[in-house]
């Protein structure tokens, strides 16, 4: 049923960008769903920034994937080595999450890992996807979410894995797993994540909707901790993070795990099958034109 509905992608999508294109920027005429072209981000450039403050014990991660920090194989890959090197360095007790790039913190799993690619490289990426995951969610290190800009799908689930979401309060931003817009189905860790940050019946609403929220709203029903003005948002982390270090680290990390483990068990048991279940789906015909009417459809929307 769930395959069924996600097929009928077309309409999905292009209702999204509708909602979404600002001020009355509506898609105009037949979108091709063919792509040609597509600027990527083919820097060597470091895509994670890694600030340490010693003394503190705390590191700033900046995100810096040009133009929409999008969650690419290749940014995922750097993003976990990075996360690693943090959580096997004991005197760094403390992660800040922001983004370097201006008005998005992720725009979520980068759509052309998904489109046009062999079954062989999109198991690749979904592997990847389930690490960055993992080790998020899992990390004994206190992790906090500094979101300066929107965190559509993948962007919230990453968000959600942190242990508290400071957002910048502009109602131009937007957060939430917006997946069936695309037509396309958030997994069950995606949507355990959720609930476990919200709670069932929000989760499912938010999830049947593909509902994207404003800070204001986000806050309301507690997919965010706190709203700051976004020149603050970096000041707010830092505190925040001294009141979460004030714990002895044993008893909150003993704590955390009680919390996610049965999640964190579960994508764990079902990795495999989880890649599997993903390839077939996304390789579909019907989904791929839709990912890519919907890319064409970004692309459009600013011309
Ligand atoms: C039964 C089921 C079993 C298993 C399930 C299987 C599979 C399904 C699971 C898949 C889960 C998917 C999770 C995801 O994360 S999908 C990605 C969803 N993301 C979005 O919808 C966001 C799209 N982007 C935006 O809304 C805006 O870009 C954003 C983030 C608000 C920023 O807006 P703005 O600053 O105006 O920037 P532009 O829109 O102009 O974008 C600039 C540039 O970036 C390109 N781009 C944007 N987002 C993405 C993306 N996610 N991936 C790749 N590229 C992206 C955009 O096209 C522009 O490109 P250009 O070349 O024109 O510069």
């Amino acid at each position: 049923m769930a395959l069924r509905g996600a097929f009928r992608t077309r309409c999905g999508l292009l209702s999204l960008l509708s909602q979404r294109l600002p001020h009355g920027n509506h898609v105009r005429g037949c979108v091709s769903p063919f792509l040609s072209t597509h600027r990527r981000n083919n820097s060597t450039a470091p895509k994670i920034k890694v600030d340490f403050d010693q003394t503190a014990g705390v590191s700033i991660m900046t995100l810096q994937n040009p133009p929409v920090n999008s969650l690419s194989l290749d940014f995922l890959t750097e993003f976990c080595s990075a996360l690693e090197k943090l959580e096997m360095d004991k005197s760094c007790r403390g992660v800040i999450l922001t983004s370097g790039q201006p008005k998005v913190f992720s725009a979520g799993l980068d759509i052309m890992e998904m489109y046009g690619k062999s079954p062989e490289r999109c198991g690749e990426f979904w592997r990847a996807v389930q690490e960055m995951w993992l080790k998020l969610y899992s990390s004994n290190m206190v992790i906090i979410a500094a979101i300066n800009g929107s965190s559509p799908a993948g962007g919230c689930l990453m968000s959600m894995t942190c242990d508290y979401r400071i957002m910048a309060d502009n109602p131009r931003y937007s957060i939430g797993l917006n997946e069936t817009q695309l037509g396309i189905v958030a997994p069950f860790w995606f949507k355990e994540t959720m609930v476990n940050t919200v709670g069932h019946r929000t989760t499912e609403i938010a999830l049947q909707l593909g509902q994207l929220y404003s800070p204001t709203e986000a806050l309301d029903i507690g997919l965010v901790d706190k709203l700051v003005p976004e020149d603050q948002i970096i000041t707010t982390a830092t505190q925040t993070m001294t009141k979460w270090l004030a714990v002895p680290d044993h008893a909150r990390q003993i704590t955390k795990s009680m919390m996610r483990k049965p999640t964190i068990d579960k994508l764990m048991s079902k990795r495999e099958p989880d890649i599997q279940n993903f390839v077939s789906f996304i390789t579909k015909d019907p989904i791929q034109k839709s990912l890519g009417l919907y890319l064409a459809m970004l692309k459009k929307r600013k011309s």
